[in-house]
C-alpha cells in the first residue's frame, strides 16, 4: 500500500487536501473471499465486503469478480446512473500506477515499467570499458611498432 497526496482547488476558498491510498494489485487479489471482497473498476479500488448482500444482481456475481479487475463485467451489465454513485461509497483507494494496464496492453501484473531496468546502465558501462581496452591496446600497438 502507498499513500500519494492529491489536492484540489475550487478556486475558491483555502486549497483542500485530500490524500490518495494506492494498492498494488496483488494486495487486491488476496481480498477475494466472502470475508473481504476487493475489486477493481476503472482503476479505482472497491471494498464490496458490506454490499455483498445488498447488491440487487446478487452476490455470487461480486464473489466471481473478486480481487479482479471488474471494469468490463460491470459495464457489461449496464449498470444505471444510481449504480455509479453507489461506487462513492465503497471506494478506498486508487490501483498503484505501475498497475495500471499500458498501451500495449501488457498483463499490469507483468508490467516491468517500474522496475529499475539494469540493462539500461550496465550496457553503456560495458561498451565504455571496452572501448577504453581497444584503445589503449590500439596505442600500445602503434607505440611498439
Ligand atoms: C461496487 C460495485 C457495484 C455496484 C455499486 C453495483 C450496483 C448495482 C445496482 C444498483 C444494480 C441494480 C440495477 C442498476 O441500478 O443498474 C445492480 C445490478 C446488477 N449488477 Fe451490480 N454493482 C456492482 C458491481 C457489479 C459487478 C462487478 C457485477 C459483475 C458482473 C455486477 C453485476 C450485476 C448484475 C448481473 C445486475 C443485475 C442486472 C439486472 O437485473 O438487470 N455488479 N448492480
Amino acid at each position: 500500500m502507498a499513500t500519494g497526496k492529491a489536492s484540489s482547488s475550487d478556486g475558491e476558498g483555502p486549497e483542500v487536501e485530500t490524500s490518495v491510498t494506492y494498492y498494488r494489485l496483488e494486495e487486491v487479489a488476496k481480498r477475494n473471499s466472502s470475508k473481504e471482497i476487493w475489486l477493481v473498476i476503472h482503476g479505482r479500488v472497491y471494498d464490496v465486503t458490506r454490499f455483498l448482500e445488498e447488491h440487487p444482481g446478487g452476490e455470487e456475481v461480486l464473489l466471481e469478480q473478486a480481487g479482479i479487475d471488474a471494469s468490463e463485467s460491470f459495464e457489461d451489465v449496464g449498470h444505471s446512473s444510481d449504480a455509479r454513485e453507489m461506487l462513492k461509497q465503497y471506494y478506498i483507494g486508487d490501483v498503484h500506477p505501475c498497475d495500471l494496464k499500458t498501451d500495449s496492453g501488457k498483463d499490469p501484473l507483468k508490467n516491468n515499467s517500474c522496475k529499475s531496468c539494469w540493462s539500461l546502465w550496465v550496457l553503456p558501462i560495458l561498451g565504455a570499458v571496452l572501448l577504453g581496452f581497444l584503445y589503449r591496446y590500439y596505442t600500445s600497438e602503434s607505440r611498439s611498432s
